[in-house]
């Protein structure tokens, strides 16, 4: 029996927290949040129906997918996509009071942040080890609570206020607006809005050339915008894909509806992943 929170990937002071305070101003609802300790850890608590959504990072501006989140959505899971948010965010190298940037040992920080920032640690910290953790507030967390003194973590200011660190040097990442996009997964599909995104996932059975082309063609011909397409492994050998598609529209739109029938008949396998209001603070990709 569902509990009825709001899962998010913690602790306090991540971009997930910050994009799951945000959901709930958008979407109005009053779900408890509930950190979670990693990705997988998240989407099994979903699973086994302990929350009512979840709140995951899909996609950055900088760094691109997160592929750990795309391959737990599509092989390990049910849940339908609900809403988005989208945050711009800022990275800062944080460090216990009174530490010197130049005597930082060790860098800790969610793989995505780390990338986001490489050029400025490589210039700032050359040589310094950087080590993965599940979140840029977790990495702040074991920064302030590590018995070595001298390790840095990269995050927001809201994790160094959470976890009492102090930002030395930010925003920190390779220039360029750094926005991450979240999608809030669940399993009651919200109403049309009349301004709605439809995600999608097809995979072929079928290996020719043109197939793509082929399913693009058919999204163009109805005018339907494309706002992302990325490919994962679909886990049957190698060179077989799986095609994550985000349009502009809701599947019940009579163009959105004609197009997922059109592609459901030329490819083997095709799942909709939802179709929920786009965030309303996000103008949508720049045009060209
Ligand atoms: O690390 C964080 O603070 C997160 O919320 C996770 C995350 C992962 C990848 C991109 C953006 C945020």
């Amino acid at each position: 029996m569902s509990t009825g929170g709001l899962g998010y990937l913690g602790p306090e002071g991540s971009f997930s927290h910050q994009a799951a305070r945000r959901w709930l101003a958008i979407s109005g609802c009053s779900f408890p949040l509930v950190p979670a300790g990693d990705l997988p850890a998240l989407f099994a608590s979903a699973e086994r129906g302990k929350l009512e959504q979840i709140v995951c990072p899909l996609e950055n501006s900088l760094e691109g997918s997160v592929a750990l989140v795309l391959d737990l959505w599509l092989h390990e899971s049910t849940l339908r996509q609900v809403g988005e948010v989208v945050l711009p965010v800022q990275q800062w190298l944080l460090v216990r009071p009174g530490v010197p940037m130049r005597s930082v040992s060790r860098v800790l920080s969610h793989p995505h942040a780390l990338a986001q920032c490489r050029r400025t640690i490589a210039s700032v910290l050359p040589g310094v080890p950087q080590v993965p953790a599940s979140s840029t507030a977790e990495a702040a967390r074991l920064v302030a609570q590590a018995p070595q003194e001298r390790w840095a973590a990269v995050g927001s200011l809201e994790a160094a206020r959470r976890w009492g660190l102090e930002p030395v040097l930010g925003p920190m990442e390779d220039g360029g607006a750094n926005v991450t996009r979240f999608g809030i997964l669940g399993w009651r599909s919200p109403a049309r809005t009349g301004r709605d995104r439809t995600t999608l996932v097809v995979g072929s059975l079928e290996d020719r050339p043109g197939l793509l082309r082929d399913i693009l063609d058919v999204l163009a011909r109805r005018g339907l915008n494309l706002t992302r397409i990325e490919s994962r492994p679909s886990r049957e050998g190698l060179g077989r894909y799986l095609f994550l598609m985000d349009m502009e529209g809701h599947a019940t739109d009579p163009g959105v509806a004609d197009a997922l029938a059109s592609v459901r008949r030329l490819t083997g396998y095709l799942r909709l992943l939802g179709s929920y209001p786009c965030d309303p603070a996000w103008g949508g990709p720049a045009s060209p």
